[in-house]
């Protein structure tokens, strides 16, 4: 409920996960009644319209192999378009608000491959000139387009106003999501030519999160369906599973996440590549071969003793790099189970959008480890060819790609491939490629 003393979380990039997650555990923390959140979607405007008109409530459908639980939500108080830039700066800088979170997909924070801001990707650059702009009173930041830019001018009006220390919480599967984001505002207030560093050093926290909930994307049909049969046009559909483990302060406080299950940690890193690498790993791995040999969803893909194959090969790799203690036979042994669940309609054409830049922070990490161990990567190898054939051949049947890729191989291997890779020396590359377009030559694909 609603309240002008309740304390705020503003978040930005209101989506399907948003609702399914951050809302979920705000809702059944202990001092819910205390809390509320503001969000605005990262650019579309639909979903926020649609919630407004219903006051801002909806159904989370934990939806089990073999049936459903519904839950009403009402954690989130407003829905606004991400386009209402000056209300989100102003929201950002109201002293009611003590979290700032964030859903809006990897590729929304414009990162290099080396994970720092990229200066000139085109919606940076042009929000970079609109703060410029501001500054000589003729541009309004409510031009601005990017999530970085929104949430530096935020901070900086926060700054402006004194309204006092507040923590940014990034969602977004991302290693090192929290100190991403900070480098990311620091370097875009330093372009704008503002030294964010000290002010941000006392007066903000950035709390990296690993977090764990397969939350699709309803197709239109089952969309319907569920309006139909709940008078609501926003229901969420996720699976039962949810985790959430976190590494940071909150100097203005938080929700008792804790009552609803999330996990305060002093290091987050191992639980963040455990299921960065093994759970989203794996979907881009089905998501690439799985779209090439014909399949829909993930729950088809996983069924296929090639995807399988392939996932579990990467896993072996991967498990060679997380410690024991995080239980990694058991943590695998649930996921074939989650992605098996056959009333979850995942699609791979959704979790394959991106998936170059999903690659390089969920399979290239293995890799590299691999081979400064020693190995081959051939798992992770061939993880990666694939993510690159369907990159760069989605949609086009085996028998025209296998040459294809092939030839680029002659040709001193797949240039996709050398892009992702930034790391190790050529020669390595080399090797992993041509090993990777081995093994791709050797899957066989059934259509139909
Ligand atoms: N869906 C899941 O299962 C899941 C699970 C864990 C983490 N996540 C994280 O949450 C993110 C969002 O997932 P979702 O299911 O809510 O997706 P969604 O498509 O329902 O919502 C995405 C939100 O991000 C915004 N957005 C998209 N691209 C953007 C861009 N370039 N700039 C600014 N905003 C942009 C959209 O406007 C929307 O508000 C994922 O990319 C991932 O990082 C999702
Ligand atoms: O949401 P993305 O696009 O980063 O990745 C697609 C899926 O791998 C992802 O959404 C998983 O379902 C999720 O990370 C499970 O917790």
């Amino acid at each position: 409920m609603s309240t002008s003393e309740a304390a705020r979380i503003v978040h930005i990039g209101l989506g399907a996960f948003s609702r399914s997650h951050l809302a979920y555990y705000t809702q059944r923390a202990s001092d819910a009644s205390e809390w509320e959140i503001i969000a605005y979607t990262g650019r579309s405007r639909e979903l926020a319209d649609v919630l407004e008109a219903q006051g801002c409530t909806y159904h989370l459908i934990e939806r089990a192999a073999a049936e459903d639980r519904i839950m009403p939500i009402s954690s989130i108080v407003r829905a606004r378009p991400g386009s209402e830039v000056s209300q989100l700066v102003a929201d950002i800088a109201d002293p009611r608000t003590r979290i700032v979170s964030l859903t809006v997909t990897e590729a929304a924070y414009h990162l290099t491959g080396s994970g720092t801001l990229n200066l000139q990707a085109p919606d940076i650059a042009h929000d970079l000139e609109v703060v410029q702009r501001v500054h000589e009173g003729v541009a309004r930041s409510a031009d601005l387009r990017t999530a970085v830019g929104k949430l530096a001018t935020g901070l900086l009006a926060r700054r402006a106003e004194e309204s006092g220390p507040v923590t940014v919480v990034s969602c977004d599967n991302m290693p090192d999501n929290g100190e991403r984001i900070r480098d990311a505002v620091l370097a875009f207030a330093g372009a704008a030519g503002t030294d964010l560093h000290t002010w941000i050093a006392e007066h903000v926290s950035f709390v990296s999160t690993s977090v764990d909930r397969i939350t699709p994307r309803l197709g239109a049909e089952e969309k319907q369906r569920l309006e139909v049969a709940h008078h609501d046009k926003a229901v969420v559909v996720a699976e039962p599973f949810t985790d959430w483990v976190l590494e940071g302060k909150f100097p203005a406080g938080r929700p008792r996440w804790e009552d609803a299950g999330a996990r305060f940690v002093n290091d987050l890193a191992p639980w963040e590549s455990r299921k960065l690498w093994l759970l989203n790993g794996a979907h881009t791995i089905l998501a690439s071969l799985g779209l090439l040999r014909g399949h829909t969803n993930v729950h088809e893909a996983i069924s296929d003793s090639e995807c399988l194959e392939a996932v579990n090969s990467f896993w072996d790799e991967a498990a060679r790099h997380l410690p024991e203690e995080l239980d990694v036979p058991a943590y695998r042994q649930a996921l074939i189970e989650r992605f098996s669940n056959p009333r979850i309609e995942h699609r791979l054409a959704q979790i394959a959008q991106d998936s170059d830049i999903k690659a390089q922070m969920r399979i290239l990490p293995v890799a590299q480890r691999e081979i400064a161990a020693g190995r081959r990567a051939e798992g992770a190898a061939r993880a990666l060819a694939v993510c690159v054939a369907a990159h760069r051949y989605g949609g086009v049947e085996w028998p025209t790609l296998g040459p294809q890729v092939m030839g680029g191989a002659a040709q001193g291997g797949v240039p996709e491939l050398h892009a992702l890779w930034g790391g190790p020396a050529p020669s390595e590359v080399e090797q992993v490629v041509r090993h990777a377009l081995d093994v791709l030559s050797l899957l066989p694909v059934s259509r139909g």
